[in-house]
């Protein structure tokens, strides 16, 4: 029997079935552009995609044709969801209270937490008989020590408003430092570990003795590196400057650095892709070049700065669509880490390009750093089988 795997976001829903005991997904897929006239279903079965207009279909709709799809209802469903707030530490079997805490922590997350719920809500609806199990982001993070995850705030605001760094992409944290030592052989409670999660999301995570002690996201998925379109870190007087300067109201802002920023806003619009910034950058193209300096740089900078919460570095893991696919990038930030005991190998490192992993440092260097590609919803599959055995 199968675990389905959903991935639910505002206007898209991605997700993946595992049959029993398997580490790849049998059938996998996204449903995006739902709520519109391109809505289209976009199914992988066995290497080969297949694409299917769905005009106007909402979360209940596609998920009625995932399921169609697949060859046998599921024996459970788990659920990614990315703001747990400080009350989830571990995965939960959805109850209406479980249902009803996601979504007190709706404010925290107004991006990612209403789809998360919907596709909760409509799998409950349609098969209220299956188990259904949440997947936290914030969990693993639950272990930061409070001078790590308090801000120089006064008490109130975490107090009555629970403001706080919480941090995300722990499921994929978590496994790729588990995943690296077991490949690696080394000992994960007696290491100093950094991890770089590079999707359209990015952030960074200090892993001390297999705890994550601290991480480049904070309230917010918006917080820390340069994404594809967030922009990371920018100065919190910005959102006054701008309500004065350029009359933007506070959701035109949070939209600005959350959905036209980052990599897309540096490369004037391009493309929040680092595949095509690279080609443009290879022609020639100033903005694209430009972006993928400041991503590269702010990374290394934020995995410096993760030092001071690890003593130092032994292993540094760079996951996630870029991490795993791009050596340049790859390159650019161990080199301006060379000071941290990090000597790229150049060949190893270019023959671990697409979707492969291993270690890209040479044989002496001090610290080791690797690419291991992150499983995070086959973690989800796991985690869900787990907590419906208990
Ligand atoms: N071959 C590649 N070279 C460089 N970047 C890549 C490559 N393949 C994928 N990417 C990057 O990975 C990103 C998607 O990463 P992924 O981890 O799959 O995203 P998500 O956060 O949506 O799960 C793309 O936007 C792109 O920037
Ligand atoms: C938390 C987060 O940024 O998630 P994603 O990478 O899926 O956008
Ligand atoms: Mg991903």
């Amino acid at each position: 029997m199968s675990i389905l795997v959903l991935n639910s976001g505002s206007s898209s829903l991605k997700f993946a079935i595992f049959p029993e005991g398997q580490e790849d997904a049998s059938v996998e897929g996204i449903a995006e552009q739902l709520n519109s006239d391109a809505a289209q279903v976009v199914i992988k079965r066995d290497g080969k995609k297949s694409e299917t207009a769905l005009s106007g279909a909402d979360h209940k709709q596609a998920l009625q044709f995932i399921l169609e799809q697949l060859p046998e209802t599921p024996r459970a469903v788990g659920h990614r969801i990315v703001h747990g707030g400080e009350h989830f530490t571990e995965p939960a079997l959805v109850t209406s209270k479980v249902i009803d805490e996601i979504r007190a922590t709706v404010p925290l997350a107004p991006l990612h937490n209403p789809g998360s719920l919907l596709g909760i809500e409509t799998m409950v609806e349609l098969y209220p008989e299956l188990p259904q199990v949440t997947v936290f982001d914030t969990a693993f993070h639950q272990t930061l020590p409070e001078f790590a995850y308090r801000y120089a705030l006064p008490e109130k605001c975490y107090r009555d408003y629970s403001v706080r760094r919480y941090g995300f992409h722990g499921t994929s944290h978590s496994y790729v430092s588990k995943a690296a030592a077991a490949e690696l052989g080394f000992d994960l409670e007696n290491s100093r570990v950094l991890v770089a999660h590079l999707g359209n999301g990015a952030s960074t995570c200090a892993v001390l003795n297999g705890k994550s002690v601290d991480t480049s996201m904070g309230l917010t998925p918006l917080e820390g590196l340069v994404m594809g379109t967030r922009s990371g870190d920018v100065d919190p007087s910005l959102h006054q400057y701008l309500a004065t300067a350029a009359g933007m109201s506070l959701e035109e802002i949070n939209n600005m650095l959350n959905k036209e920023s980052g990599l897309l806003g540096l490369s004037q619009g391009a493309s929040n892709d680092m595949r095509t910034l690279r080609g443009l950058a290879s022609e020639g193209n100033q903005p694209a070049a430009l972006a993928i300096e400041i991503f590269c740089y702010r990374l290394a900078k934020s995995l410096a700065a993760l030092c001071v919460a690890t003593g130092g570095l032994d292993y540094l893991i760079f996951t996630g669509g870029i991490g795993e696919n791009d050596p340049a990038i790859r390159e650019r930030v161990t080199e301006k880490l060379a000071f941290l005991g990090l000597e790229i190998d150049a060949d190893a490192n270019a023959n671990h390009g697409e979707n492969n992993h291993g270690i890209i440092t040479t044989a002496d260097s001090p610290a080791t750093a690797l690419t291991i590609c992150t499983k995070e919803e086959f973690m989800i599959a796991q985690l869900t089988a787990q907590t419906i055995s208990k």
